[in-house]
């Protein structure tokens, strides 16, 4: 570990060390299978690692769950990261939303 545990600051030393497996070594770096995987791969370990969050959700076993919580963020910014998506990116649209209730936001998708 290296660093503050601030959420903010985690992630972004996250994102900078999966950006800096672009082009190493599968054998050598997780990370780097899953990107030499492309977009099916990346999307493929998202998909399987939030269903086991959702499962462990159900569970009501907090410990499992923040642990899939954590698999599910890592690579949820892989699989950004695969597709060239930042996590600056994502902030402006959550940023977008601060404020609009999600029930007016469907509303006005139906008018
Ligand atoms: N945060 C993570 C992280 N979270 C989960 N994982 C890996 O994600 C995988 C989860 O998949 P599964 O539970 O399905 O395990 P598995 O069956 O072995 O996986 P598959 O063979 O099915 O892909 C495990 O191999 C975990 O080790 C992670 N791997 C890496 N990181 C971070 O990424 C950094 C760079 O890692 P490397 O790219 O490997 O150097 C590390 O220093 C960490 O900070």
């Amino acid at each position: 570990m290296s660093g503050s545990n601030d959420i903010g600051d985690v992630l972004r030393r996250l994102e900078t060390t999966i950006a800096s497996r672009k082009g190493a070594s599968a054998d050598s770096s997780y990370t780097a299978s899953l990107l030499a995987g492309g977009a099916q791969k990346c999307a493929k370990k998202f998909g399987e690692e939030a269903v086991e969050a959702a499962l462990a959700a159900v569970s009501g076993d907090k410990s499992h769950l923040t642990a899939e919580a954590a698999d599910v963020l890592y690579h949820l910014i892989v699989m950004l990261a695969q597709q060239d998506v930042s996590l600056n990116d994502v902030a402006d649209a959550l940023a977008a939303r601060e404020g609009r209730s999600g029930h007016d936001e469907k509303a006005s998708r139906k008018t």
